[in-house]
């Protein structure tokens, strides 16, 4: 039975949540996916670090309520976040990086992926900066260290539209998409609609842990923006950054404008897309778009997303579900690391284990 080790860099609604689906389904990931995982490090702004190679116990993770600091209570624990020390010297067969996206740097979390494939270790995350601004640059150095680079969730959190993409359309010849590809904003634009003010829908974004750190990425649509990039570079085979995608968010919009919209038989969605045109030339853009009530964009709701793929050999290919949330995006990791487990474990040893 393959068991891998794994250090947790961040521990808020997404690394929390993947703890608490350890200490709930690892024996059944043991006989249905043909792994567990062990947590053997762990970092946190907030609540330091903990570094413990034979496991620190998923459970008491995630039922203690940590003070500030409150990790330096913990065998082999520190007040002091510590991230790069425990990414280096935590035994983690896997690092999950699931601190806040910096739309503009990246960073801490680049310099997270450098430190580990550096220590031999792998990465998956759900953290769109170091996909956005380096993937390139961060997947040729996993490949040269001999690990590998996982981020299902950078994009529409566990609905996996990357390795859609990138596998099981292989051949379809994208040529572009558009889509809803923001949970908070959507989850905005709906309670907004039932007559809520702008600061208190955002406000319950918040609380069901759909939002940014700073949920102006939601609301201005920088976070689409990362996304569209990560998209029309992986699938698009483009090199966009985030400074070529004209980008406007949903802040201007006001409950007026919304129910006026609604009374014309329309409605306000915030869109990302990205293009191709025949000549090879690539275009992105964000912006609020007022569609049709008939559009089957108009009818997404609350969290959810959806992206239409436009393809030569199947017309548009559209494709919905959660594009944010706690549990749903500990999802987006553990699919991670089930493509880590199944790319390094051939299929025969697989079968021989089922
Ligand atoms: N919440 C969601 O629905 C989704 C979130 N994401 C992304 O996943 C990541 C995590 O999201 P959440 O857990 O919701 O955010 P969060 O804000 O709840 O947790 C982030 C944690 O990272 C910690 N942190 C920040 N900088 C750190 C550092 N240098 N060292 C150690 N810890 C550090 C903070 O203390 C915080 O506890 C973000 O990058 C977010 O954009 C992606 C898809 C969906
Ligand atoms: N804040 C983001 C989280 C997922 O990427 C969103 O609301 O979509």
């Amino acid at each position: 039975m393959t068991i891998y080790t794994v250090s947790l860099i961040g521990f808020g609604g997404v690394n929390r949540a993947l703890a608490e689906l350890i200490a709930e389904r690892n024996e059944t990931w043991q006989r249905e996916l043909g792994f567990g995982l062990n947590i053997v490090g762990v970092s946190d702004l907030h609540l330091g670090s903990v570094i413990s190679p034979n496991g620190i116990d998923a459970r008491m993770l995630t039922a203690t309520r940590f003070e500030k600091g409150g990790f330096a209570n913990l065998s082999g624990g520190s007040a002091e976040p510590r991230s790069l020390h425990v990414v280096r010297s935590a035994p983690a067969d896997i690092v999950v990086e699931a601190t806040y996206t910096d739309p503009a740097t990246g960073e801490p979390a680049i310099s997270h992926c450098r430190a580990a494939f550096e220590a031999g270790r792998s990465v998956v995350t759900t953290n769109k900066g170091p996909v956005a601004l380096a993937a390139a640059e961060l997947k040729a150095m996993a490949a040269a260290c001999g690990v590998g680079f996982e981020y299902e969730g950078a994009v529409m959190s566990g609905t996996p539209v990357i390795r859609l993409a990138q596998s099981a359309l292989a051949g379809a010849e994208i040529t572009g998409f558009a889509g809803i590809l923001n949970g908070t904003s959507n989850f905005v634009l709906g309670r907004m609609q039932t007559g809520l003010g702008f600061a208190e829908a955002v406000a319950e974004a918040q609380a069901a842990g759909y939002a940014e750190a700073d949920p102006t990425a939601d609301v201005e649509g920088f976070d689409v923006r990362l996304k569209v990039v990560i998209l029309a570079n992986e699938v698009l085979g483009a090199t966009l950054t985030p400074d070529q995608v004209d980008c406007a968010g949903i802040s201007a919009l006001t409950p007026a404008a919304l129910a006026e919209a609604e009374a014309a038989g329309t409605r306000w969605k915030l869109i990302g897309s990205a293009a191709r045109d025949a000549s090879g030339r690539i275009t992105a853009a964000v912006r609020a778009e007022r569609l049709p009530l008939a559009h089957p964009l108009a009818s997404v709701s609350g969290a959810v997303n959806a992206i239409t793929f436009q393809t030569g050999l199947l017309g548009d290919v559209t494709v919905t579900g959660p594009g944010a949330g706690r549990i749903e995006t500990a999802f987006a990791l553990l699919s991670d690391i089930v493509a880590l487990h199944r790319k390094a474990t051939p299929l025969a040893l697989r079968e021989a284990a089922e």
